[in-house]
């Protein structure tokens, strides 16, 4: 379960309305792409979600409860620029991910506790793709390598809900459409909520169940602060997305038959 109620949400930055009047019912397991002009507002949003802003006003409500003030393990993000620690080998980078949720005082795990984890680390290693890479730096990595392993970092904490702020937005044209693949797989079999970050909205058609387009409905070009960005379009994909699993899956068949 994973489902996240935002109720009349407000962020405002001093004099300047960032966002205002957000009301918004996401069910458990929808994938939403949020979209929108510079500047609207989308990562404030997702900021929000993660705990690292407060709203002006307003509710957000994960599962009925209401979203922790600060980032938890039940929400991961995954930025553009690869938050990934370059002295750290990929096994590192992962275990890491797993030693702040499970030791968040040292941030580090030793002796037993380390080795019952690498199990655990190395099996998310493998569902992104990279598993023989287990051994190696950043640095010896690909780009879209390295956003793998900043998805595995942040899965194996299995959050509930995964913030993806332009995760493909540093990727040439084809490491993208392996990613979709990857992070469509992971959303499917994780069951994860997902908020992402887009600048390309034929990605945010590809990829998401629903579509939250944030723009002003109000304008005063005397006070160009005076006003926040609202959702202005909820646009409901799930016939499609099922329509699209189904084929995934006709074509899985007639490939194993
Ligand atoms: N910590 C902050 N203090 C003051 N103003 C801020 C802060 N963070 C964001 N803002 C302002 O809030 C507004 C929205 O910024 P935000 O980064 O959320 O927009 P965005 O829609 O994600 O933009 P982009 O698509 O360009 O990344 C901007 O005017 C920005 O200057």
């Amino acid at each position: 379960m994973s489902a996240v109620e935002i109720r009349n949400l407000w962020k405002e930055y001093g004099d300047q309305v960032v966002l205002e009047r957000i009301n918004l019912s996401v069910p458990s397991g929808e994938f939403c792409a949020l979209i929108g002009p510079s500047g609207c507002g989308k990562t404030t949003f997702l900021r929000m979600m993660l705990g690292m802003e407060q709203p002006t006003r307003g509710t957000v409500t994960l599962d009925g409860a209401p979203l922790p003030k600060e980032p938890g393990p039940d929400r991961g993000v995954v930025f553009q620029r690869y938050s990934v620690f370059p002295h750290l080998t990929v096994l590192e980078n992962v275990l890491l991910g797993l030693e702040f949720e499970r030791s968040p005082l040292l941030g580090k795990l030793f002796g037993a506790r380390r080795r019952a984890s690498v199990p655990e680390a190395n099996a998310v290693i493998e569902e992104v793709g990279l598993r023989d890479s287990v051994d190696k730096y950043p640095g010896e990595l690909s780009g879209g390598m390295q956003q793998r392993l900043a998805i595995a970092q942040t899965l194996v904490r299995r959050p509930k809900v995964l913030l993806l702020d332009e995760p493909f937005g540093a990727l040439d044209a084809g490491t993208k459409v392996q990613m979709y693949e990857l992070v469509r797989r992971l959303w499917r079999e994780n069951g994860m909520t997902v908020f992402m970050v887009t600048h390309d909205v034929k990605e945010g058609f590809a990829l998401a169940t629903r579509v939250l387009a944030f723009d002003k409905v109000r304008r005063d070009p005397q006070a160009p602060g005076a006003y926040g960005a609202n959702i202005t379009y909820d646009l409901p994909l799930n016939a499609k997305a099922e329509r699209r699993d189904l084929m995934e899956r006709l074509r899985v068949k007639s490939e194993a038959g």
